[in-house]
């Protein structure tokens, strides 16, 4: 599904270019859950934003679905991120002044879903998150879970194939993050393709293939 060769990323100094990718060479099949581990600064955000097309500013080739990103006109790219691609962070990233459901139904409206459908999918979203009665409140109001768990189902509104995680639960104690891996596993098991970011190694046990990180290497590939 993607197919990253010989990737770098780097910043052009007065006099030397400093790397913040190096020889990225990973290949993920579509069904995987791939959990980036490394030390702060390893370079594991940089590789997300990459997969996730919201950074074409590197070298090497990047396959998905065997079309090279770097040729695609940007019409095509911006397609395939809004089709394939949801994200999670570690800030949750939602709209303050927008309501949970409200939340959850901005990338719909992006997608121009109809109205009857976008009630239906968040409908959907809000049961199985458990979120039915909070859905007119405001992230504010919410815990920091719960927060993630919006942020999840805005990010599965669109059904997108991959779902790109930094640092999902950074900010969350360990029950609510167990949680949120939990809801990971169950999105894996359905068959979306998850690749995380983390510091956490529990988390990653969640997940079939541990890629670690240093330097904006990969100093190792594990299968788990
Ligand atoms: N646009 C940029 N300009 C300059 N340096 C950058 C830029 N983006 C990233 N870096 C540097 O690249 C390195 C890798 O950053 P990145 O955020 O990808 O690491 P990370 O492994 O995700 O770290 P963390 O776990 O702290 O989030 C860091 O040293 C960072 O300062």
């Amino acid at each position: 599904m993607i197919q990253l060769s010989n990737i770098d990323k780097f910043i052009e100094g007065r006099f030397q270019r400093s790397f913040i990718l190096k020889g990225i060479n990973l290949t993920i099949s579509s069904g995987d859950f791939v959990t980036l581990m490394g030390p702060s600064g390893a370079g594991k955000s940089s590789l997300l934003n990459i997969i996730g097309l919201l950074d074409e500013d590197f070298e090497g080739e990047y396959l998905f679905e065997n079309q090279l990103i770097q040729t695609m006109k940007s019409k095509q790219k911006s397609a395939l991120h809004k089709s394939e691609f949801g994200h999670i962070f570690q800030a949750y990233h939602l709209i303050d002044e927008l309501t949970v459901f409200e939340n959850i139904e901005t990338p719909l409206l992006y997608r121009n879903v109809g109205t009857a459908e976008r009630k239906s999918i968040i409908a959907e979203l809000l049961d199985r998150f458990q979120m039915v009665a909070k859905k007119d409140l405001f992230p504010e109001q919410l815990s920091g879970g719960q927060q993630q768990m919006v942020g999840i189902a805005r990010a599965i509104a669109g059904k997108p194939r991959v779902l790109l995680a930094d640092e999902p639960t950074g900010n969350l104690h360990s029950t609510q993050a167990k949680e949120i891996m939990e809801v990971f596993r169950e999105l894996n098991n359905e068959g979306t393709t998850i690749i995380q970011a983390t510091h956490a190694r529990e988390n990653a046990d969640y997940g079939n293939r541990l890629v670690e990180m240093v330097d904006g290497r990969i100093e190792k590939q594990l299968a788990l």
